[in-house]
């Protein structure tokens, strides 16, 4: 089959190359040229592990190709994929500018039946945006061309993105048209051979299903995340808790780690978003608002501790600092703890040595060039001159390190970590103080 992608992102480019590896021709259309330069130079823009070979294999055999050109993804696919960004607005609503931009190009330059699919998290409603956007812009052209619209939201994982969209959960088609339906059935045939994945429902269920699954994820964290401040509080450890909850199977083990907050390009934006949409129908969403609120302020809790732990004088002192993405096996920054971690440091006069394994060019990207930040090549590098480390991201490399080397290296042998790598019991034998989430009083 033929599909179009527009948004060459982690969601476009994961789905193109996916869509095109089980077979179909797919055309990814993006607005920015540089990206799509580098696309068809082969260079992969964004880390993500198996994409790049995945993408170079289709390349190769004409089943994936990239282009700039609307015009020529519209009179290609049938399907007309939308994957592109849908950022928070000021108020924290979804700013639609991007997809409804998309629905008007495909309307635009349409000669005959288009599916569209909307594929970025957009509010409940948007669909019926994007069929008037189209409406309009095709009486405009005085032209009486028939299309579908479809949501199909996407529930892969940054760092698993190739495996969660060639393995799905499941495959939400939301559509009111049994017609569409089915040919959206025949496009995921291929994930769907095992059993039934494909989940058709009307349109604003599976636009609200979106939202609901990062939500519902994001309230687990923040549960664990206000449990484990209690359980420090209580000189109780949230790692036994979590464990001893975690065996009770309507609960599970997923999902319920406590750490220094949820970051990414996701639950953060989501929930805002899907606040605001409770809000716009007059509903008080009291749960999401204190999921966000838990999460602002565990964003914050290492930066307390190490403050604390100072009494408050930071002035002058160095952090060693592992980990900068928002999560281990990717180089995404967006809303990342170790961010609000060095910008409060900063903000105190301390300054930070960092190493991330893959996310240091986005981190130069992002600070540039400043005397309080130095990025280090190797984790080992950073605690040279140091006078603590702190982690945030729990990348494999970190979670069994040369301690003694620590030790050696750093002015006071404290650790913080965001994200409970060790053992306390063993930490302070080794003589260090030991600073997780949740384990005790300490800090
Ligand atoms: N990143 C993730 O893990 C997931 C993201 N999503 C959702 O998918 C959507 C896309 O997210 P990402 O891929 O992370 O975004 P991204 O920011 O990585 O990529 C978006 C791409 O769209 C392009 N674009 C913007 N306007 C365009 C236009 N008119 N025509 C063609 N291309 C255009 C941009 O240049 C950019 O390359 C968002 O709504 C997000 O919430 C959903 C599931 C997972
Ligand atoms: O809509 C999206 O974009 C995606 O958002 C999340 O995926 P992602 O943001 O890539 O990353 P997650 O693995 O969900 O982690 C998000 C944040 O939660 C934190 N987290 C996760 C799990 C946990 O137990 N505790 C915890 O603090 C992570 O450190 C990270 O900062 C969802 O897991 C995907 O299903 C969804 O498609």
């Amino acid at each position: 089959m033929k599909v179009t992608i527009y948004g060459s992102g982690y969601v476009g480019l994961v789905t193109g190359a996916c869509l095109a590896e089980v077979g179909n021709q797919v055309l990814c259309v993006d607005i920015d040229q540089d990206k799509i330069a580098r696309l068809n130079r082969g260079e992969i823009p964004i880390y993500e592990p198996g994409l790049e070979d995945m993408v170079a294999d289709n390349v190769q055999s004409g089943r994936l190709a990239f282009t700039t050109d609307a015009a020529e993804g519209v009179r290609h696919g049938l399907f007309q994929f939308i994957a592109v960004g849908t950022p928070p607005d000021e108020d924290g609503s979804a700013d639609l500018r991007h997809v409804l931009a998309v629905a008007r190009t495909v309307a635009e330059h349409m000669g005959e039946y288009r599916i569209v699919v909307t594929k970025s998290t957009v509010p409940v409603g948007t669909s019926d945006k994007v069929q008037e956007a189209m409406a309009g812009t095709l009486q405009a052209r005085n032209a009486q061309i028939d299309f579908d619209v479809v949501s199909n939201p996407e529930f892969l994982k940054e760092g698993a993105a190739v495996d969660d969209f060639m393995k799905p959960d499941r495959i939400i088609v939301g559509t009111d048209n049994p017609r569409t339906g089915e040919l959206m059935r025949a496009l995921y045939g291929p994930f769907n051979r095992n059993h039934d994945r494909v989940m058709v429902m009307d349109i604003r269920s599976a636009e609200l299903t979106k939202y609901a699954a990062n939500a519902m994820l994001a309230t687990k964290i923040s549960f664990m995340n206000e449990l484990a401040n209690l359980a420090e509080a209580l000189d109780a450890d949230i790692e036994h808790v979590r464990q001893g909850i975690g065996s009770d199977p309507r609960i599970g083990y997923h999902f319920i780690y406590p750490g220094c907050g949820y970051g990414g390009s996701c639950f953060p934006k989501d929930v805002k978003a899907l606040e605001r949409t409770a809000r716009q129908v007059g509903f008080k969403a009291q749960l999401l608002t204190a999921v966000e609120d838990v999460n602002e302020r565990q964003k914050e809790r290492l930066f307390q501790k190490i403050h604390s732990h100072f009494q408050g004088d930071l002035k002058g002192r160095t952090i060693a600092l592992w980990g900068l993405a928002f999560k281990p096996n990717t180089d995404d920054m967006r809303e990342a703890s170790s961010r609000m971690l060095m910008e409060s440091l900063w903000a105190a006069g301390a300054r930070v040595r960092a190493h991330d394994p893959v996310a240091m060019e986005e981190c130069a990207h992002i600070y540039g060039q400043r005397d309080d930040l130095v990025l280090c090549d190797h984790h080992e590098q950073t605690l040279e001159g140091a006078d603590v480390l702190a982690i945030v991201t729990e990348w494999n490399v970190f979670r069994s390190p040369d301690f003694e080397l620590i030790r050696k290296h750093l002015k006071e042998p404290a650790i913080f970590d965001g994200r409970n790598l060790y053992e306390p019991k063993h930490m302070e034998d080794m003589g260090f103080a030991y600073y997780a989430i949740g384990r005790g009083r300490k800090g």
